[in-house]
């Protein structure tokens, strides 16, 4: 029998903290469906959240997986990453099932989305722990009578004992549009090292299989397999030092400890006619 989970609270905010019997934790806020822990059974933390990040209502948490949602950074007329992150959501169910435990969380129009997105729709955000494995699912429904287009992303920050250990493989062959400079290229190596400013938006990653690697002081490595389905875009951004320093809720050196690997939908944003649906998922595993 699945044992129901209670709302709790987490930095003065309503979360649920979900547990699985294998010990897979994950925390998510009702604010944003805002996931802000993933602990694999075994393991120890694999998400980011910088210490100087605020929580409030109407604020954007930074780390974790902010979920963006109706609109991209800053392509469009909406505020920065569409309104979903700072919204609160309704939970709609938590429980501990006999090998995972999974939260649903749903967002719906209101007045105040209607007044910047003029547009009846309903998400819901399922997010699922369960050994090494963390599943975060967005759906997305056109309650509404008239069409509708939207850019989304699962806004994942990756912890890192340190940035310049770490290497993301997977991408090589693949168009990316270069956000810092403004062009496109192609990725030619195998492996991303990242240093200084990431910011780029790889095309028609389906099907690809990327593994975060970090090379860690005691000799052994970590690996972190990022998968996506129904996503077509991923995002890999790193403010770099210079950026970093200028983001209020950011320690300095915080650029270190992270890197955002995102699976999105941005240059070919999904259309939904009226009563359509779409689903999209990223799928982390420690290996
Ligand atoms: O500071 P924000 O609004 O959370 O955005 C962080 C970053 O999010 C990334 O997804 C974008 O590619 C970056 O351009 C952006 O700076």
């Amino acid at each position: 029998m699945p044992q129901a989970i209670a709302i709790t609270r987490h930095q003065g905010m309503e979360a649920v903290e979900l547990v699985a019997p294998d010990g897979a934790r994950a925390t998510v806020l009702l604010h944003g469906a805002h996931v802000l822990s993933w602990i694999p059974a075994g393991a120890d933390e694999q998400l980011y959240v910088s210490p100087k990040t605020a929580y409030a209502s109407g604020q954007a948490v930074r780390g974790g997986v902010p979920v963006v949602f109706p609109q991209f950074a800053e392509r469009g007329p909406l505020q920065k990453h569409g309104f979903a992150r700072t919204k609160p959501w309704q939970l709609v169910s938590a429980e501990q099932g006999e090998d995972d435990a999974l939260a649903v969380l749903r967002l719906r129009d209101d007045a105040a989305t209607r007044m910047l997105w003029p547009h009846a729709f309903e998400a819901e955000l399922s997010v699922r722990v369960a050994g090494r494995t963390l599943e975060i699912e967005l759906a997305c429904e056109n309650r509404g009578e008239a069409a509708f287009s939207f850019a989304t992303a699962l806004h994942s920050y990756l912890r890192l004992g340190d940035l310049d250990a770490a290497s993301l493989a997977g991408l090589s062959g693949l168009r990316y549009f270069d956000s810092v400079d403004r062009s496109e290229k192609t990725q030619r190596v195998e492996l991303l090292l990242p240093s200084g400013e990431l910011d780029r938006i790889y095309e028609q990653v389906l099907e690809r299989e990327l593994t975060l690697h970090e090379q860690l002081p005691d000799g052994s490595e970590r690996r972190l397999l990022i998968r996506q389905q129904g996503f077509e875009d991923a995002v890999v951004w790193n403010p770099g030092a210079d950026k970093c320093a200028a983001l209020a809720d950011m320690p300095a050196d915080g650029f270190r400890q992270m890197l955002c690997v995102e699976a999105a939908t941005i240059m070919r944003p999904i259309e939904l006619q009226p009563g359509e649906s779409w689903a999209g998922m990223q799928i982390l595993t420690l290996l």
